[in-house]
């Protein structure tokens, strides 16, 4: 039986089971890959129809475009403590709802319009400023922007999945989750996505190949920390561990191991000149929603709690490649990685645990 037919069979099962996670572990266990596919929640959501956006600087706008585009919404609410801001994207676009599907934008400056979203997503956080530019100054600063800004949210919209792209996103997640005690499976950081994105674009861009035909993910911190997993790169079926000498260690011949900077520093590169990052993070977070819109789902490498998984014995929040549907995260893969991989794992967990225990929440 080829890999695929045994998903079949056991999204098939699960469906059936509607997502039952008693009876996965007797059936589908049989199958050696149930165990890598750990259940997380059993949740379903009715069709996405509101969802908000908190925060309508570069990143707020740019999500907001790509919601409208792609049709995931048809009631989008922008939310700005600066409420003329808020107020100034949300008319821009409804000027032109003609050519978004007809859908209603609405401004927001304290919450009450986010009543009653299917999904809500953060994006409202600090720039670095003043005499402590440090890292962690920032990380505070935008917590205490989610202590005020989220309670309120939650209260407003109980059963909503929060996804959260304020940085560092990890720990914001971390945070959220501490502040309002919502589950796991819907609060979490579309994390690694993106970086698993620029990493098959990357060794797409190598290969002269289209970057969607190349499998492999990122894990771990969405950050400096984050580990490409080599060894699960595939290409039509072929591991590219199996025909690259040294992929990207060792002695790496063709300097495969330069994409791992570059997957880290690819945010910053663009940083460096527009002076801030949108429109990848955009599509990644489009993405996400549409995995959540659809009937299907999709594996995606995003962030949680994932104590318990892949050898992380904390309750630290990184990615992992994980099922998404339509209520969040429904399962998250155990991926087979070779002992430097999990090493590195190891080691990006612990940097995100001391920046958790860091936090005043
Ligand atoms: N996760 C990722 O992959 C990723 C990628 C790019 C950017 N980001 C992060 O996204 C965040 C936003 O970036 P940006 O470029 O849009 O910043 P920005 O400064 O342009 O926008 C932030 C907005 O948040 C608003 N805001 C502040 N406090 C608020 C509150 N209490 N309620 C509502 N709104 C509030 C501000 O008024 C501002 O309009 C940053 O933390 C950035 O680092 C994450």
């Amino acid at each position: 039986m080829t890999l695929r037919q045994l998903m079949r069979l056991n999204m098939a099962h699960f469906r059936a089971k509607a997502w039952n996670t008693k009876a996965m572990s007797t059936k589908s266990a049989k199958s050696c890959f149930a165990k890598s596919m750990k259940p997380m929640k059993q949740f379903k959501r009715p069709r996405i129809s509101k969802i908000s956006v908190v925060g309508a600087g570069q990143v707020g706008t740019a999500i907001s475009a790509m919601l409208l585009l792609r049709n995931l919404t048809k009631n989008l609410v922008i939310l700005d403590i600066n409420y003329e801001l808020a107020q100034a994207e949300a008319l821009d676009f409804q000027h032109a709802s003609a050519f978004l599907n007809d859908a209603r934008v609405v401004p927001c400056g304290d919450s009450t319009n986010s009543k009653n979203s299917d999904v809500v997503i953060i994006t409202a956080g600090a720039r670095p400023s003043g005499k402590d530019r440090s890292r962690l100054a920032a990380m505070q600063k935008t917590v205490e922007i989610l202590k005020k800004a989220v309670p309120k949210l939650v209260d407003l919209s109980p059963d909503a999945t929060f996804i959260i792209i304020s940085n560092p996103a990890d720990v914001m997640t971390y945070a959220v989750q501490r502040i309002t005690n919502l589950p796991k499976h819907r609060c979490f950081t579309t994390g690694c996505h993106l970086d698993t994105v620029r990493f098959r674009n990357l060794i797409a861009n190598r290969l002269r190949l289209p970057p969607s035909q190349v499998h492999g993910y990122v894990i771990g911190e969405h950050g400096a920390s984050a580990v490409p997993v080599w060894s699960s790169v595939s290409i039509a079926g072929i591991r590219l561990n199996d025909v690259v000498k040294n992929l990207a260690c060792g002695d790496d011949p063709e300097n495969w191991a330069k994409i791992n900077k570059q997957v880290t520093t690819g945010g910053l590169a663009v940083a460096k000149t527009k002076g801030y990052t949108n429109w990848a993070i955009a599509l990644t977070c489009a993405d996400i929603v549409q995995a959540m819109s659809g009937g299907k789902g999709k594996i995606a490498c995003v962030g949680t709690d994932m104590k318990g998984l892949s050898g992380i014995q904390d309750n630290v929040v990184l990615s992992l490649p994980c099922l998404v549907t339509s209520g969040g995260i429904s399962h998250v893969f155990e991926l087979p990685l070779t002992d430097v991989e999990q090493s590195k794992l190891m080691a990006s967990a612990n940097i995100l645990l001391e920046a958790q225990c860091s936090l005043s929440i």
